[in-house]
């Protein structure tokens, strides 16, 4: 039987609206060892790392290489810990489920993930999260882990910042429908696959997600899945920090999700950027939680 041990990060270093270091806690109050029990799986729950608060800190602190990217300091900090305890996770043979906190903590989580082992991602998100700390518009680093972990342009020089087992072409978006110039350009010219919304409406989410698994599982050994709640609708799930209309339905999701337990490649897994302090009664927690389950096998019938 799989064992899934449950690392929180409670981080919102990534991007401006508080709130979102309160998803883990609102994710395990939503039923998250209840719906993994339902999906048949032993859960150990590790806890959350220790994640100093953002009131601290000075955001702009920066070393000459950091561009525009705010907290990067602590964002290595907790990252450099995120991906030892995935490694860790991984070694003892059991599967880390990461609870952000923003997106950056996928830095950590395939960090560890792709350490020692030749893996792909799917990335299931509006966005692409591949600008740099120069391109950024924002300086938000939620908005940056795929290209940090690449390597892509200045993040090469960044040593802390890399899944040595992650090739691009495993590497396979899923829903995406807010890209930056820049980014849209780098994506366009990376090895990475990229399927919109439009991708979705044209061929169906049965018909993209089977291409996305036989993409990313491609010559490795398994697959991390990076499931960012905004890739769904802001109407069914807008405890988000950057929403964007016309997400996936609620059937889609759980459908995507099903697929993935099903296909049996599944290495590690992350769930981020729930917002408590804007989400609708814990509702978006909730679907986090009911999408989780899926993934590990909960099933109608
Ligand atoms: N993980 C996320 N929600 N990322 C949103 C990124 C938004 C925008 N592209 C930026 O870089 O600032
Ligand atoms: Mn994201
Ligand atoms: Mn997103």
């Amino acid at each position: 039987m799989t064992t899934v041990r449950v690392i929180g990060v409670p981080t919102d270093y990534g991007q401006d609206r508080r709130g979102v270091d309160m998803g883990p806690s609102a994710i395990r109050y939503a039923g998250l060892a209840d719906g993994l029990a339902d999906a048949g799986v032993e859960v150990e729950d590790a806890g959350d790392l220790l994640v100093p608060r953002a009131e601290e800190r000075d955001p702009d602190y920066r070393s000459p290489s950091q561009g525009n990217a705010k907290f990067l300091r602590e964002t290595e900090e907790v990252c450099t810990r995120l991906a030892d305890e995935v490694a860790d996770t991984i070694d003892d043979g059991e599967l880390p489920l990461v609870l952000g906190g923003d997106h950056s903590v996928a830095i950590g989580t395939l960090g560890g993930s792709a350490r020692d082992a030749e893996v792909g991602a799917i990335w299931f998100d509006a966005h692409g999260d591949y600008n740099t700390p120069t391109t950024s518009p924002s300086g938000n680093v939620h908005g940056m882990p795929m290209a940090a972990v690449l390597g892509y342009q200045e993040w090469a020089d960044v040593g802390w910042a890399n899944a040595p087992g992650l090739r691009e072409e495993n590497v396979v978006y899923v829903g995406l429908r807010s890209l930056d110039d820049v980014e849209r350009e780098a994506i366009r010219d990376s090895e990475m696959t990229a399927y919109t919304m439009s991708d979705i409406d044209e061929r169906g989410i049965t018909e993209v997600v089977e291409a996305a698994l036989s993409v990313a599982s491609d010559g490795v050994d398994s697959v991390h899945v990076s499931l960012d709640l905004d890739w769904l609708d802001p109407g069914i799930a807008p405890g988000v920090g950057t929403p964007v209309r016309g997400g996936v339905t609620y059937r889609e999701a759980h459908y995507a999700m099903e697929r993935v337990c099903e296909a049996d490649v599944l290495r590690s897994m992350e769930v981020v950027e729930v917002n408590p302090v804007l989400d609708d009664h814990n509702e978006t927690a909730e679907l986090a939680t009911e999408l989780v389950a899926s993934a590990f096998g909960k099933r109608i019938l």
